[in-house]
């Protein structure tokens, strides 16, 4: 029977844990910190090291240098949340086999176990137990890799999230007029984008206007082009919006401060599919999918005779309204790292993660600036942090006016975590208590437990 040192200072957990794989026929022995590891290291074998990252005397990296040193074979295993991932990432690069993230499954957990003890120690060279990823860290892994190579988008995993991208599934492989609408910075130009990139136009253009910052009197010629010569200034002939945007999609962000002029243009190039450059007598002929957002309300320009009741049809086909980033609470650390990949490829940076204070205070803003304004104040952080972790010092002041709350990772506490994660599945499932035990991997009874340690009604 293979020997597991199970290194986890959560008692309800390690208990769950132990249970779990001993049913799986693995001899576990249990440890609450690094200290007591290490001197069990010292006097027993293990054919594997499970630790979570955060212990109350230290962290699973300095028991992985100390395993490295003296069991060279022996494959560690990480444990860890979301905001440290990218820690796990680094310690697989020093030598960890793997990590799983919490809240983890009980496949994923026996597969990571299993390909661990696969490895055969003896033919197993120093590099190799380095670079070894298990198939399922693989999948993980590739996603964020081209989300960090490639910066597009994460749907996240909050229930608007969810429902939001769902929409946009069902949509994107239609020929659909879909309108946006949400509040600025939400991503209804990445909604647009992800729904033309998923529809059977992903391979012709995907054209971005940004209506509100067309003067009306050009606005013609940019959506409709012009031929040269055709007014003074038109030097040369130029393609307007829907031309270039033929076969593909056009997206009018904005689409509110279109005169009332322009709308009717735009509704008429609509009905016909063609438009007629400035100056030209020829009319092209174009297939566009239209996608607009807007950020006010439409129907009330509608009632108040701004917007054209006629126009307001045609472009709501489908409509989808981006969800507040307040409304979609367990994705904040997930965008939360997400941008911190991005400043740290932009800004040729390292930095790993957050202080579990700043988490905490990122989960306490209102965010009314959306995803846009974490994306500026993760990218400023990074710019300031100096170290591993983005600390309280490095966000604006608006912040820091928590002056009772210490920060710093020292005291990233396993609880308030844990509550976070609980509260997190909780909100996930409607406070369903059996679906967000069952999220969380763990009894309902471990859950009324914790609920009630924990204090949360
Ligand atoms: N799903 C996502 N994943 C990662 N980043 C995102 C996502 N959605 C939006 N962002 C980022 O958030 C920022 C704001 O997004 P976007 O410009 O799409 O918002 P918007 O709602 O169109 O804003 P506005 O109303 O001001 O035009 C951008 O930096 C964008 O890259």
């Amino acid at each position: 029977m293979k020997s597991i040192l199970l290194v986890e200072d959560d008692i309800a957990f390690s208990q769950m844990l132990k249970r779990f794989l001993e049913r799986h026929k693995f001899n576990i022995v249990l440890s609450h910190s690094i200290a007591q590891s290490k001197s069990l290291i010292k006097e027993e074998h293990f054919d594997l090291i499970f630790t979570d990252l955060r212990l109350p005397d230290g962290d699973g990296i300095s028991l992985l240098d100390d395993v490295k040193h003296s069991l060279k074979h022996t494959p560690v295993v990480l444990m860890t949340s979301y905001a440290e991932v990218t820690t796990a990432v680094k310690a697989m690069k020093n030598g960890a086999f793997d990590y799983i993230s919490k809240p983890f499954n009980p496949d994923e957990l026996l597969e990571i176990i299993k390909n661990a003890l696969e490895e055969n120690p003896e033919t197993s060279k120093e590099g190799a137990l380095n670079t070894k990823i298990s198939d399922t860290n693989k999948k993980q892994k590739a996603k964020k890799e081209s989300a960090t190579s490639n910066p597009t988008f994460i749907t996240g995993i909050s229930k608007a999230s969810k429902k939001l991208y769902e929409y946009i599934d069902l949509v994107a492989p239609t020929d659909m007029s879909v309108l946006i609408t949400g509040e600025s910075g939400t991503g209804k130009e990445v909604v647009a984008k992800s729904i033309h990139l998923q529809s059977t136009r992903r391979e012709a253009p995907f054209i971005a206007v940004d209506c509100g910052a067309i003067p009306k009197e050009i606005a013609s010629s940019e959506f409709f082009g012009h031929k040269k010569g055709s007014f003074t200034g038109a030097f040369n002939d130029k393609i307007g919006h829907f031309e270039a945007a033929n076969n593909g999609t056009l997206f009018l962000d904005e689409v509110g401060n279109l005169s009332y002029e322009n709308q009717i243009q735009l509704l008429r190039a609509l009905q016909e599919r063609r438009v007629k450059p400035i100056g030209s007598n020829t009319e092209i002929e174009v297939d566009i999918r239209l996608i607009t957002a807007t950020n006010e309300d439409l129907l009330k320009a509608v009632e108040a005779n701004t917007f054209r009741e006629d126009l307001y049809h045609r472009l709501n086909e489908f409509s989808i309204q981006v969800p507040n980033l307040s409304e979609r609470q367990s994705d904040i650390i997930l965008y939360a790292d997400f941008f911190l990949s991005k400043a740290n490829t932009q800004l040729k940076k390292e930095v790993v993660g957050f202080s579990s204070e700043v988490v905490k205070r990122f989960q306490n803003y209102s965010w009314p600036g959306n995803l846009r304004e974490l994306s500026n104040v993760i990218k400023r952080a990074t710019l300031l942090t100096t170290g591993d972790y983005i600390e309280v010092t490095a966000l604006p002041e608006k912040f820091k006016t928590d002056a009772q709350q210490k920060s710093g990772i020292e005291n990233f506490s396993k609880k308030d975590n844990e509550k976070e994660l609980i509260i997190n599945a909780l909100n996930e499932v409607d406070y369903n208590r059996t679906k967000a035990a069952k999220l969380l991997n763990i009894t309902r009874k471990t859950l009324y437990n914790k609920m009630k340690e924990y204090d949360i009604n």
